[in-house]
């Protein structure tokens, strides 16, 4: 049996928010893909274990992370400077994939490993400079399902959320950093190991 990477004719669904363009593909790769992928990624990813000034003291993530991309695509948040790895054959599979379906090139990713319940991310925009203005970001979840909440900067009636399954592609683009926070709260309910791939394109100082 052949496995194709992604199957373009799954559907796709576009959340109604305003000021946000947000589309969510739920089994952008087929399961025999993203079961293979998930194995890849957790293999062979530098995973890392930052820590963050919180309170005055440094704490560590709730989550593992990674930072891969082009040479000279280095993003800093919250004080960590994450200079880019090479792109791994299954990062580079994922990232050509998602490039075709969405229409648009990346120049780097940042890898989040939620391990349990426990690990999470809390609310933020990815905002930062180095996107420059209304950026594109693909977000593709491989393992446990996890809730991914949205709410408006501004409006507080105006929230959403999305189950992010295994395999799933969610594209954020248009007004959708600079109107809108998301999250991915900790959870009491057993779920299963999970990865998320967010794709930016990150401005830099050659372009
Ligand atoms: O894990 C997720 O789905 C969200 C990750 C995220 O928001 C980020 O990396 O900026
Ligand atoms: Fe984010």
């Amino acid at each position: 049996m052949s496995e194709s990477t992604t199957d373009s004719a799954r559907p796709f669904l576009t959340l109604d928010l305003p000021e946000a363009e947000v589309v969510f593909h739920p089994s952008f790769f087929p399961t025999d893909a993203a079961d293979r992928l998930l194995r890849q990624l957790v293999e062979t990813t530098r995973w890392r274990q930052d820590s963050m000034k919180m309170f005055g003291e440094l704490k560590p993530l709730p989550r593992l992370t990674a930072w891969y991309g082009d040479a000279g695509a280095r993003y800093v948040y919250s004080g960590i400077v994450n200079e880019p790895l090479p792109w791994t054959t299954a990062l580079a599979e994922v990232k050509h994939a998602v490039e075709a379906a969405v229409g648009v090139s990346f120049n780097g990713v940042l890898l989040n490993r939620y391990r349990d319940g426990r690990d999470g991310m809390g609310w933020h925009a990815d905002d930062e400079p180095e996107f420059g203005e209304d950026p594109v970001i693909a977000s593709v979840s491989f393992g446990g399902t996890r809730n991914f909440q949205l709410k408006h900067k501004r409006r507080k009636e105006l929230k959403a959320s999305v189950e992010l399954t295994h395999g799933s592609l969610l594209v954020m683009r248009g007004g959708t950093q600079a109107n809108w926070l998301h999250q991915i709260s900790k959870t009491a309910k057993p779920v299963e190991e999970r990865l998320n791939l967010t794709f930016r394109h990150l401005v830099t100082r050659a372009e």
